[in-house]
């Protein structure tokens, strides 16, 4: 059997969900046991099923399913689309009826970071929506406690519910040094989390 691993999954159109998730990896490789396995999901087409190639022309591999079967916790970044998932990461959700059926992800922790335009757009909602299908697979949500000092100083995105980036400025990607701290913060509890949980 390999190094246990938190699957760090996401959607992202224009980077902002990735750059999140680099941070949550560093997070997760702080803690000495387990490694982040950075994967995204492809796009999806406007009017029938995309076929994509199987390497990604950039950024982190596709994911597969076993990849989710297999992790020993989970990290799921979606753009707040409309304050709630983008529809290609719950495209890939809703292929994991096996999984649901054979409770593979039973009593694993899981958390959701997201990324949105406006201040009040829908950063909260669209991370309550992510834990509603992983409350469905039996998983452990882990938000980000108020131990953490940034969730109070910040000006920008980071919530209690999950870390979350303010894509507002000129440069959109550029995460705040509160944000990439409540990332960093969020991969360590999930990975912490991750090794409690697997005794
Ligand atoms: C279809 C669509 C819907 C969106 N809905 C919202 C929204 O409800 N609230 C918001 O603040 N931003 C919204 N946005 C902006 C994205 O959430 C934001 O640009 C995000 O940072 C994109 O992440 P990415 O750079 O990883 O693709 C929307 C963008 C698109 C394309």
């Amino acid at each position: 059997m390999g190094t246990p691993y938190v699957l760090i999954l996401f959607y992202s159109k224009h980077g902002s969900i990735a750059e999140m998730a680099k941070h949550i990896a560093r997070g997760v490789n702080s803690v000495g046991g387990i490694e982040a396995k950075v994967r995204q999901v492809p796009n999806v087409s406007e009017t029938c099923e995309a076929t994509t190639p199987e390497i990604p022309d950039e950024g982190s591999p596709y994911a597969t399913l076993d990849e989710l079967a297999e992790c020993s916790g989970l990290a799921l970044g979606s753009p707040s689309y409309f304050g709630t998932i983008a529809a290609p990461l719950k495209h890939f959700i809703d292929q994991t009826s096996m999984l649901w059926l054979t409770g593979r992800l039973i009593d694993k922790p899981a958390c959701g970071f997201t990324s949105a335009s406006s201040m009040h757009g829908g950063h909260e909602q669209c991370l309550h929506s992510m834990m509603t299908p992983l409350l469905h697979h039996g998983m452990v949500w882990t938000g980000l406690p108020y131990n953490n000092k940034a969730l109070l100083s910040t000006t920008a995105g980071g919530t209690p519910y999950g870390a979350s980036h303010l894509a507002s400025n000129t440069d959109e990607h550029q995460l705040t040094n509160d944000e990439k701290s409540l990332c960093e913060a969020q991969g360590k509890r999930i990975a912490e989390m991750a090794i409690k949980l697997a005794k």
